[in-house]
């Protein structure tokens, strides 16, 4: 069994303890769970904004600890602060060291959309997204067969959150191109091998149809790969690690902003 898979199966089980002891019907009464939910686009397209969506990630199969000693409302003040378009929170706890209450207490300390990072594979967990304050889910192509996406994408956009489908291969990407789906995220990280190349969001750009918003995810360690990453259309940049292995994630942000800053003026300077 590859790591996905182990993955799936744990949250397959944990979603069913879940269930029980917090039915639907209880997290439809959250108070949260009545709100507008902010639209990630109008916030990835900002004027005057990268469109970085910044992530709270503890730990990750691949990379083991990241930061094992932070506060999630905190680390995201900063990156509010530091300009972030949109949050990203890991919720799942046994492989990424994240929780439900990391996002609700993140959710309480920005104005941005958060995004709920996690293994969805049921109606109920988007439904739990909602009620503990998500503005976004994902939804992964490698994990599920595309008739279960594009159910899941409508449920999602039933309650007005924004979908962000994640994509590594031209063929998960042609089976998904689903209406309901607001955002395509082309993963720059392979969930089976862990090997990243940013070659992948170059690559399938030209097969994403411009209704679909671009995200790159993952590997950015390095803003120079953003200029090339832009001019190919892509709005949205994923991530987690180049700033949450930082003391201060949200001054690693800050940082990153100004080199890209730099460099996207540069490149404009040679074009011309
Ligand atoms: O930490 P990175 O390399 O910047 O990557 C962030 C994000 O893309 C990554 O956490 C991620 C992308 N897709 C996922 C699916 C599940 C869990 C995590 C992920």
């Amino acid at each position: 069994m590859s790591i996905l898979d182990n993955i799936i199966s744990n949250t397959r089980a944990e979603v069913a303890q879940r269930r029980e002891q917090t039915p639907v019907s209880r997290l439809e009464k959250y108070p949260l769970f009545d709100r507008t939910p902010l639209r990630a686009a109008n916030y990835l397209r900002a004027p005057g904004k990268l469109g970085i969506i910044a992530e709270v990630k503890r730990q990750s199969p691949s990379k083991g600890i990241i930061n094992a000693d932070f506060d999630a409302p905190e680390v995201a003040r900063g990156y509010e602060a530091a300009g972030a378009s949109c949050i990203s929170v890991l919720t799942d706890q046994k492989y990424f060291g994240g929780s439900l209450t990391d996002l609700s207490r993140v959710k309480a300390a920005v104005q941005l959309p958060v995004l709920r990072k996690d293994f969805i594979i049921s109606e109920y967990q988007i439904t739990e997204a909602k009620a503990i304050g998500a503005d976004i889910i994902l939804l992964i192509a490698a994990a599920l067969p595309p008739a279960t996406v594009a159910s899941l994408a409508r449920f999602a956009q039933q309650l007005g959150l924004s979908v962000l489908l994640e994509v590594h291969t031209l063929e998960e990407l042609q089976q998904n191109l689903h209406p309901e789906v607001d955002l395509i995220g082309v993963n720059n990280r392979d969930l089976h091998s862990f090997e990243i190349s940013v070659k992948h969001s170059l690559q399938l750009a030209p097969h994403i149809p411009a209704q679909f918003l671009r995200v790159s995810e993952s590997g950015l360690t390095n803003y120079e790969v953003v200029p090339a990453l832009k001019q190919a259309g892509y709005e949205g940049f994923l991530i987690g690690e180049t700033f949450m292995r930082e003391r201060d994630p949200g001054l690693a942000l800050a940082t990153y902003s100004q080199e890209l800053r730099k460099a996207l003026s540069n490149a404009q300077t040679v074009a011309l």
